[in-house]
């Protein structure tokens, strides 16, 4: 039976035929895909893949050279969005001469309806950071926090972080991810956090898009598609891949000595005396991130809603 009192979930992120082409080429190429609100999504790929620029355009920065991508419901930067979004791009940027206390004064003042000084506040002082310490003085760890701070004052509905633990010693990564994810669960915040740290990301985001080459990868929950993929460890004494695989999708395939590790995504059963686990998020990304070429998979939740209008 339809179930009439669910609503549909809305929309924080879709991008349809999204390119971005710069002097020396495109750093982003036909990319289609949707982020639900109230996901926590990391944003995986290697050095030079297209994180930046992806959410450089979702932060109103800069302009799609192809295709569209809305965020929040509307166009990225424009007047309804832009104070309903937080984006801490990798250089934090920050005034130097304010100290942190003027820092602040300054995100309210910038943001007079939305802004939450206890907020802010909470995280600064977690640090044991003086109000009237200069942004100038402080090391670059301590600035990321201002500058998170900064980003949880405004309550945005969307946050956009781009590699914003890289400079940070682990108990302070530890401690601002904690409290990332308490500020984002209690206000249902959507987040897209750009990270190189794949281990880290396993207990933190249910939401995953893998960038390789300027083009979608992977797209959608956490849980489906490792649910869509298969390691499998036997031993296999013949050169190239198993031919109990050719039904399946090969993601990955790897031989030392006589046992042969892959990462399938599975058409049904596979034949043979295989060890078999769901593989871990680590296992998957880095997978993926050594076979560029494997067919992308994106789950249903991930698939843009405007090209399906338009099938
Ligand atoms: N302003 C620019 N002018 C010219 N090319 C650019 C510019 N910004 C980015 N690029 C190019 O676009 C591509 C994607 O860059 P981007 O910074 O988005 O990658 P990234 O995934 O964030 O990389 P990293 O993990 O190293 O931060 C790269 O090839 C880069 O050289």
């Amino acid at each position: 039976m339809t179930d009439l009192t669910r609503r549909p979930e809305r929309t924080a992120l879709e991008a349809a035929g999204l390119g971005v082409k710069h002097r020396r080429g495109w750093a982003l190429r036909d990319c289609s895909f949707r982020l639900p609100v109230g996901r926590v999504c990391a944003l995986v790929g290697p050095n030079g893949a297209g994180k930046s620029t992806l959410l450089s355009l979702a932060a109103g920065l800069r302009r799609p050279t192809a295709g569209t991508l809305t965020v929040l419901g509307g166009r990225p930067g424009e007047k309804r969005v832009r104070p309903r979004i937080a984006y801490l791009s990798q250089h934090k940027p920050l005034y130097p001469r304010f100290t942190i206390a003027d820092t602040l004064r300054m995100g309210r003042e910038l943001n007079p309806e939305r802004w939450d000084q206890s907020a802010a506040e909470r995280l600064v002082h977690a640090g044991r950071l003086a109000p009237d310490a200069r942004v100038g003085d402080l090391s670059a760890g301590q600035r990321t926090r201002v500058a998170l701070a900064l980003a949880f004052g405004k309550t945005p509905e969307l946050l956009l972080l781009d590699e914003p633990m890289s400079d940070l010693d682990p108990l302070v990564r530890h401690e601002l991810t904690a409290a990332l994810m308490t500020e984002a669960a209690e206000r249902a915040t959507t987040v897209v956090m750009a990270s190189h740290v794949l281990a880290e990301l396993d207990c933190v985001c249910d939401y995953l898009l893998l960038v390789a080459d300027g083009r979608i990868r992977l797209a959608g929950e956490v849980e489906e598609l490792l649910a869509a993929h298969t390691l499998l460890i036997g031993r296999h004494e013949q050169p190239g891949p198993p031919r109990e695989f050719a039904r399946h999708t090969v993601v990955e395939s790897r031989t030392t000595g006589r046992q042969l590790t892959a990462l399938l995504r599975p058409d049904g059963p596979v034949a043979g005396a295989w060890q078999t686990a769901e593989p871990s998020l680590e296992e998957l990304l880095l997978a993926h991130l050594r076979a560029p070429d494997a067919p992308p998979l994106l789950t249903p939740s991930a698939e843009p809603r405007t090209a399906r209008a338009a099938a």
